[in-house]
């Protein structure tokens, strides 16, 4: 589980704050207007944003003063996951270890990462001999292969066409129910949200709202969800 106690983030003029826990292995959706702090605060719980105050605590452990690297954690972005000029097993590789001295078990994780995510015998490429969605699996390959329990993805899926993005979200989906991962996961969809996160949270007007069952979130939306829904269409 991930709590988030009496947390203040600050970045220059803006604040947000959240007082609320996300559900351990479960998927939770965050969403919310544009600026409102969704990467602000997955930031935050992966270490790269200190708070000025309060505390972020996953599973029990208070992860105040751990760095990226000390959190239980990984973090997947839309963009600028891949190194073009590396083949696709390194870039898988460097999850496991970031100078890619892999032994041999190692090697065989990476393929065995490679092929949970549809992409066997692919591991020989550069990212540019791969279409968008094959790129975003190698991304997924990577972060999932860290075994990390917490996940945290910042609109990973939003480039990619619907049917693509709906594979995608099954392939996490699937993966993250298997390994009892607990996941947070920014978007604009709320298709997105109602297709795997049995929880949605919103972030708007400088606070995160306590998670709710995400139907009942989008059965009636009231307030800033109103607004945010009315602008971007539900
Ligand atoms: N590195 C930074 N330094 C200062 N301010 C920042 C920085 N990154 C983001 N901000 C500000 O923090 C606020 C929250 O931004 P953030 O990217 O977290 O919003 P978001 O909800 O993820 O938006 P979007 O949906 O557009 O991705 C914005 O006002 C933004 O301008």
């Amino acid at each position: 589980m991930i709590a988030l106690e009496s947390l203040l983030l600050v970045q220059d003029g803006f604040r947000l704050t959240a007082s609320c826990r996300f559900r351990a292995g479960a998927v939770t959706a965050l969403i919310g207007p544009s600026g409102a702090g969704k990467s602000t605060l997955l930031s935050a719980i992966a270490g790269f944003l200190a708070p000025r105050a309060g505390r972020v605590v996953i599973d029990g452990a208070d992860m105040t003063g751990r760095g990226p690297a000390e959190r239980p954690v990984t973090l997947l972005f839309q963009e600028h996951n891949l190194f073009p000029h590396l083949r696709v097993w390194q870039n898988v590789g460097l999850g496991l270890d970031p100078r890619l001295r892999l032994t041999r078990a190692q090697r065989t994780a990476v393929e065995a990462a490679l092929e949970e995510v549809g992409l066997p015998g692919m591991g020989g490429r550069r990212p540019l001999e791969l279409s968008g969605g094959q790129r975003q699996r190698v991304a997924l390959a990577r972060a999932l292969l860290r075994r990390k329990p917490v996940l945290l993805l910042d609109e990973p899926f939003a480039a990619l066409g619907p049917g693509l993005r709906q594979e995608m979200l099954d392939l996490v989906a699937g993966i993250a129910a298997r390994e009892a991962m607990t996941v947070l996961m920014v978007t604009h969809m709320p298709a997105d949200a109602r297709a795997i996160a049995s929880e949605t949270a919103l972030v708007a007007d400088g606070r995160v709202e306590a998670p709710r069952p995400t139907a009942d979130v989008f059965a009636a939306p009231t307030g800033a969800l109103a607004a945010y829904l009315g602008a971007g269409g539900a």
